[in-house]
């Protein structure tokens, strides 16, 4: 008799959503599930992740792990800090949610029919240095909470917008309240949004190969990988100003072949609100790789802004 697997989560409604998810995956594939609540620093406090640190969601649920409470993580891979955890692998990433950003907006609005004036709540300084540099005269106010808490901040009229991952509104069942999904040539999402990361023990070698054979997606871990390795180049954690989407895209190579490629695209802001925009396009066997070439690009971008003629 096969063992029960228990996969560790927070208790919040985003969180069991992605569990669940990937427990029924497993259950679909034969295998015994249970669902573990393992309760995390961040879903205790309001701060903002600025001020309680990359992790706070993630590291609890890896303790829970690595002392064997449980056998699997699930968490929103963008939560997870860039180092390694020597005790862990990531044994699968599972087909990507769609990644972009969404507006929900009062009275059905979307960006470009918002006033000047208006009051945007994000406490993402990457969504906030984009929508500033729309020029559309909108107000960024820093917000946080939950999902539902940001949403009611809109309707309680307190802001007249909120952005969110369009991922975890779909997950909990909320698209409806969308009310634009942004395009990524105005609003890059944050490296790996929309895409999860479920964890074993190094030495957990069994459970690491069913996890990766029912689950892992290998377009999606080629995407992330990237998006990941460039934000690791730029030593930023989930919370700077950083922006990174990765697409694999059909391509013809140098013989006329029709092969997969991927594109990945970075944005990164200066500070003074303005924004640093590159692109590379590769292997989606040499993914990390491209990342870490992105990330140059963009470091030379912003030199040469930086050193460039005043206006
Ligand atoms: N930082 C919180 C967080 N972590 C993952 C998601 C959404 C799901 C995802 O991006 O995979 C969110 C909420 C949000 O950014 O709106």
């Amino acid at each position: 008799m096969m063992a029960t697997l228990r996969i560790g989560t927070r208790g919040s409604a985003l969180a069991m959503a992605q569990s669940s998810w990937v427990a029924e995956r497993l259950e679909d594939a034969g295998y015994r599930t249970q669902l573990v609540s393992v309760s995390t620093p961040g879903d205790r406090s309001s701060a903002p992740i600025s001020e309680i640190g990359v992790g706070v969601f993630t590291s609890a649920l890896r303790e829970a792990l690595a002392a064997g409470e449980v056998d699997v993580a699930v968490h929103s891979y963008k939560d997870l800090p860039t180092d390694p955890d020597p005790r862990l692998s990531l044994a699968a990433v599972p087909v990507r949610e769609d990644p972009r950003d969404a507006l929900v907006a009062r009275d059905g609005l979307t960006l470009g029919e918002l006033p000047p004036g208006s009051v945007v709540g994000t406490g993402s300084p990457r969504r906030a240095a984009q929508i500033r540099a729309l020029g559309l005269g909108l107000e960024v106010r820093g917000i946080r909470g939950n999902v539902d808490t940001r949403m009611r901040k809109v309707t309680d009229g307190e802001v007249d917008a909120v952005v969110l991952a369009r991922a975890g509104l779909a997950r909990v069942g909320r698209h409806e309240v969308i009310t634009e999904t942004l395009d990524p040539l105005q609003m890059l999402p944050a490296p790996a949004q929309g895409a999860l990361a479920v964890e074993c023990r190094v030495d957990d070698v069994d459970n690491e190969h069913l996890l990766q054979s029912v689950l892992d997606d290998p377009a999606s871990r080629a995407a992330v990988a990237a998006e990941r390795a460039m934000l690791a180049a730029l030593e930023a954690g989930c919370s700077a100003p950083i922006g990174a989407l990765a697409d694999v895209v059909e391509d013809l190579d140098a013989d006329g072949r029709v092969a997969q490629r991927l594109s990945v695209r970075g944005v990164v802001a200066t500070g003074d609100d303005q924004l640093v925009r590159a692109s590379v396009a590769g292997e989606t066997t040499a993914a990390e790789q491209l990342g870490r070439d992105l990330a140059d690009e963009l470091l030379d971008a912003r030199a040469a802004m930086l050193s460039g003629p005043g206006q």
